[in-house]
Order: structure tokens, then sequence, then C-alpha cells
């Protein structure tokens, strides 16, 4: 049986003070429902991952590269993420895309690292505003859906995150029906793809993601979980998230 996923992206955010909130959550929720990811910034990982250890929380990175080592100066690979007591990384998010240029081709890639390191990847997906706008969006995550997963992908190493750049940051959510939309494709071209494993692999929607707006998103068929920017940087805001994902499941 599925278990739904509450991810917080803490992006560049958090020194280890923060590190606070992962205790505030843990103890908020210690028996979850749920699968609770939290993925703070690379210098936070083996601190978090230690603080982790014996508590119902994951930890994860926001990326990785392609390669196991090398001459790659500031950037972090899949096994050194694992080594640091991670279980999990984002691939693929928006402002990696747009910030440093990466290609459905480098998403998959690092998904394959991720995959080969036993770490879960959560493959991120989403169309910009002017594709919404221009009848694309299905196009456009069709595509970055089948160049960004490998074929390694299944249920338990493969998480796909539908954000839409649009609704990251800006208070702004698409309609359920939308939501409905792109989630029901994305379950459809998994299962044509990958068979029967694609009913497991779990599929967040992620951009603007509130307490006060959880409950109807989780409530969308298909959508099973989310992956949560600024509402996860403290308890007081994830934790109801979580809780309101729980009372979905
Ligand atoms: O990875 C998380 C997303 O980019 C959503 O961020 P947000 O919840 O701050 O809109």
């Amino acid at each position: 049986m599925m278990r739904k996923l509450a991810a917080g992206n803490w992006k560049m955010n958090g020194t280890r003070e923060s590190l606070d909130a992962l205790q505030a959550i843990a103890s908020a929720h210690p028996e979850p429902g749920v699968d609770i990811l939290i993925c703070p910034p690379a210098t936070l990982l083996l601190q978090a991952a230690a603080l982790s250890a014996d508590s119902p929380l994951s930890i994860g990175a926001q990326d990785c590269h392609s390669a196991a080592s090398g001459a790659h100066t500031g950037d972090i690979s899949a096994p050194m993420i694992a080594d640091a007591g991670a279980q999990a990384v984002i691939v693929g998010h928006s402002e990696r895309r747009l910030d440093h240029h990466e290609t459905d081709a480098d998403v998959r890639a690092k998904a394959e690292a991720a995959h080969a390191a036993g770490l879960l990847a959560i493959i991120c997906l989403g169309e910009t505003l002017a594709e919404r706008d221009a009848g694309s969006t299905l196009d456009v995550i069709g595509a970055q859906l089948e160049g960004s997963t490998p074929d390694s992908g299944d249920s338990a190493n493969t998480v796909i995150a539908y954000e839409p750049v649009w609704a990251i940051g800006t208070g702004k959510v698409p309609d359920i029906a939308q939501i409905a939309e792109v989630h029901d494709f994305i379950r459809d071209r998994l299962t044509a793809r990958f068979g029967s494993t694609a009913s497991d692999i779990r599929l967040l929607y992620g951009g603007s993601v509130k307490p006060a707006n959880a409950a109807e998103i989780f409530a969308v068929r298909n959508v099973d979980g989310a992956l949560v920017g600024g509402a996860s940087l403290n308890a007081a805001d994830f934790s109801p998230i979580i809780a309101a994902l729980e009372s979905a499941t």
C-alpha cells in the first residue's frame, strides 16, 4: 500500500539553528500516517540526518551531480548524499532548470545516479505561465516526464513532483481541475511506460501549498502528497500540512 509523502524543500534557507524545526516536526508526528521528508541545504545534510536517525523523518538533498565523483567544483554526488545519511534527492527542480540550464537529459542522468546510490529520486516537472497560456501544458509535462525519468524508475525509487513554475512562491495555485488534469495525465503516461508499478509511484503537487489550501489539494485524485517550499521552513506551517495529508489518506 502506497504511503503518501509530505516533502519539504528548504531551498537556500537555513543555518544550524534551523534544525530545531526537525525536532518540532518529529515531536508533533511521533507515528505519522504518511512519510515525511525534509530537504535542507547541503551544509546541513549530515547534521540533519544524524538528528533524524531515530525519528520518523527522512532527510534528502536538493540536487546531485550525475557523476559519482570527479572534478566538479561545488557539486555533490549521490553517493556523497547517501554517505551523509540522507535517503532522497530532488532533481530537476525548475529553479535548477532555470538557474543552471539543466535539461531533461541532465535531470535523467541525475535521477539515474540517485538510483545507483540507493536514493529516492524526486523528479520535478512544471510548465511556465507562458506555456500554460499557450495551451501547451500537457505537451510540456509529457516531454519533461519522458525525458527526465530514467528506465530504472519504479515505485520504490522514484517520486514525480508536478510544480507549475508560476505557482512556486507566488501564492497562486492552479484550480483543482487543472491539478487533476495534470496528475491524471502523468499517471497515465507512467502506466503506459512502466506498467503496474506506476500505480504506486507517488505524484506530489508543489507550488504555494499552505495549511489553508492543503486539504483541498490533497483531496484531488492522484495527488499523493506535496513538495512544499516556504511552508516547510517551520513546524507551525508544515505540521498542519502533514496533518491534512494524514486526514486525506
Ligand atoms: O520545492 C518546492 C516548490 O518549489 C514550492 O515552493 P513554495 O511552496 O514556496 O511555493
